[in-house]
């Protein structure tokens, strides 16, 4: 994968306004090693866009085994590490979202395992990805915030999502990703990605509690240039289909228009 592949590839799917979609493997959860590698294989044959890999806590370190697993499968679809902490760096991985959790107060996850990471990843090749991540939902406790100790934004206050994604892109970060949470039970609210896309202008990332095309159709329709996919294809591997083929015939469409 060569240097600035991935920015390219996320500005392409905003100037061609098509659909992106990020499956995130989490390392924990990797039980079965045949049903993640058919997983893998459904998500490149579909043309997924990104593979996303990390965890909130990683309890097992299988970070480089879960990146092999995919490189064994494909070099085309850039892997990007979607760290929940320092020790989850891999130079195995294309890219890395650089994230600051800018929606909490915890210094920790502003800046503290940041400074942990970055001799690391001076000494790689990875791709940066400056990225204020938000964490919006209505006060459910999922694993974000738990293991980060912050409070997530409301769900419905969009203008306090939009002060927060403007500071973030003032201090130089140059992707959004608004999170609801893993497994959340309602996903970000359209009107918040809406608000904080027209705002920011910024690549935006949306993922958390999306469980069907309906919602990740929502979230696109708001403003999301990639929604990520987890929990919901773990229950269900159907559903990374399901969103592939409907962003692929959308993409396509807009090809021949
Ligand atoms: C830049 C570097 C090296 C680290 C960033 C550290 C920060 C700011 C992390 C933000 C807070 C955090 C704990 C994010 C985790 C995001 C993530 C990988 C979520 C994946 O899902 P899980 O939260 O593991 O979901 P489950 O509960 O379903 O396992
Ligand atoms: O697992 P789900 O709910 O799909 O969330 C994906 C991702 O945004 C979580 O960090
Ligand atoms: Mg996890």
């Amino acid at each position: 994968m060569t240097q600035k592949s991935i920015n390219h590839k996320f500005a392409r799917l905003r100037e061609e306004s098509k659909k992106g979609v990020a499956l995130l493997l989490d390392p924990d959860k990797v039980g079965d090693k045949t049903k993640l590698y058919s997983l893998i294989q459904t998500a490149v044959h579909h043309q997924v866009d990104f593979f996303f890999v990390g965890g909130s806590l990683l309890m097992r370190d299988l970070v480089e085994e879960v990146i092999c697993g995919i490189k064994d499968i494909t070099a085309e679809i850039p892997v990007l590490l979607f760290p929940g902490n320092a020790v989850q760096v891999s130079d195995k991985a294309d890219g890395i979202l650089f994230l600051s959790l800018i929606s909490g107060r915890n210094p920790e996850f502003l800046i503290g395992q940041q400074v942990t990471a970055a001799p690391l990843i001076a000494q790689s090749n990875l791709e940066v990805l400056p990225t204020a991540y938000m964490l919006v939902n209505d006060g459910e406790i999922t694993s974000v915030n738990y293991v980060s100790q912050t409070l997530p934004l409301p769900n419905h206050k969009p203008d306090l999502a939009v002060a927060t994604a403007l500071a973030g892109k003032y201090l130089g970060m140059q992707y959004v990703y608004l999170e609801a949470g893993s497994g959340a039970n309602s996903p970000v609210n359209p009107e918040v990605i809406q608000s904080v896309k027209k705002a920011t202008e910024l690549p935006l990332i949306v993922g958390g509690g999306i469980r069907s095309v309906e919602t990740a159709k929502a979230a696109w329709m708001a403003g999301a240039d990639v929604v990520v996919l987890g929990n919901g294809v773990e229950k269900n591997p159907n559903l990374l289909i399901e969103v592939l083929e409907y962003a692929n015939v959308y993409n396509l469409s807009l090809n021949v228009n």
